[in-house]
């Protein structure tokens, strides 16, 4: 059985309705949607792997999600470094860059020479709001992470797919195919072409909420932020 998509829009939907009549405020769906990202890389990249986790930060929410997600990591012993060409000036982003550069965590300029000396890249530069062809400072960073041997995990999406569609059929990310996808409260439609190992997050969701929004809420075990589904979605 295939868990259900929820496409750009409903998503968005989802998203408003969580911070109004779910009464959640957004650090706190930020919060627990990066917690859960956190458990994904300790999941799949131990630190005995190599603790240099690179974290590529766009400038919205999915952002946000990775510089929470990046906290973590540092707690949990790794070494993160950020690269965050464009920071909006929106309080919450501040506040969340503070805490990181209270934990001494560097972040760096040129992404593709950051790559050569991390062990595992995070991708958080776009979310379920990309459209469009990628705006520049991002095409090289996903060129690099397209070509890179080091493993990628991206939170909610690929960088650089269509929502609906997946992977564009030629340009900037036609060849970008992330190892490990983290869906956060269901997966989006692009899910269907991607081929790695694939979690959902955002343990959040009310179940009246799932219903409206017609998707499943998996069951997480124990203190789990996460579960494993199978590439495309289906139950593991
Ligand atoms: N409901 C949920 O499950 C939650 C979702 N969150 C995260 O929020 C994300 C959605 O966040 P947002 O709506 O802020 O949007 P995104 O973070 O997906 O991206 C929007 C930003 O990307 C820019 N952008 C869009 N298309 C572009 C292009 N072609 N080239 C360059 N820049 C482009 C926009 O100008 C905007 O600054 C989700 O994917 C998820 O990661 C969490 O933070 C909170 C809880
Ligand atoms: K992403």
């Amino acid at each position: 059985m295939a868990f259900k998509t929820l496409g750009a829009k409903a998503a968005a939907a989802l998203d408003k309705e969580l911070m109004s009549s779910g009464a959640f405020s957004l650090d706190q769906l930020m919060e627990l949607a990066g917690l859960s990202v956190s458990q994904v890389v300790y999941r799949v990249h131990p630190i005995t792997k190599g603790p240099k986790i690179l974290v590529a930060v766009g400038p919205g929410n999915n952002g946000g999600d990775g510089l929470v997600a990046a906290r973590h990591l540092r707690h949990y012993g790794y070494q993160p470094t950020i690269y965050y060409p464009k920071r909006p000036k929106n309080e919450l982003y501040q506040r969340l860059t503070k805490q990181l550069e209270d934990l001494n965590i560097p972040f760096v300029d040129d992404f593709p020479d950051a790559l050569k000396s991390a062990d595992h890249v995070l991708d958080a530069i776009f979310g379920f709001s990309f459209s469009g062809e990628v705006r520049e400072p991002f095409p090289a960073v996903i060129n690099a992470m397209a070509e890179t041997k080091i493993p990628v995990t991206s939170v909610d999406a690929p960088s650089s797919w269509n929502i609906e569609d997946g992977p564009p059929s030629e340009g900037v990310g036609s060849n970008f195919h992330p190892d490990v996808l983290i869906s956060l409260t269901a997966p989006k439609p692009l899910v269907k072409h991607f081929k790695g190992l694939h979690f959902i997050g955002g343990r959040f969701v009310a179940p009246s909420i799932a219903k409206k929004y017609d998707f499943d809420v998996p069951e997480y075990e124990g203190l789990d932020q996460i579960v494993e589904v199978e590439a495309a979605g289906q139950k593991l």
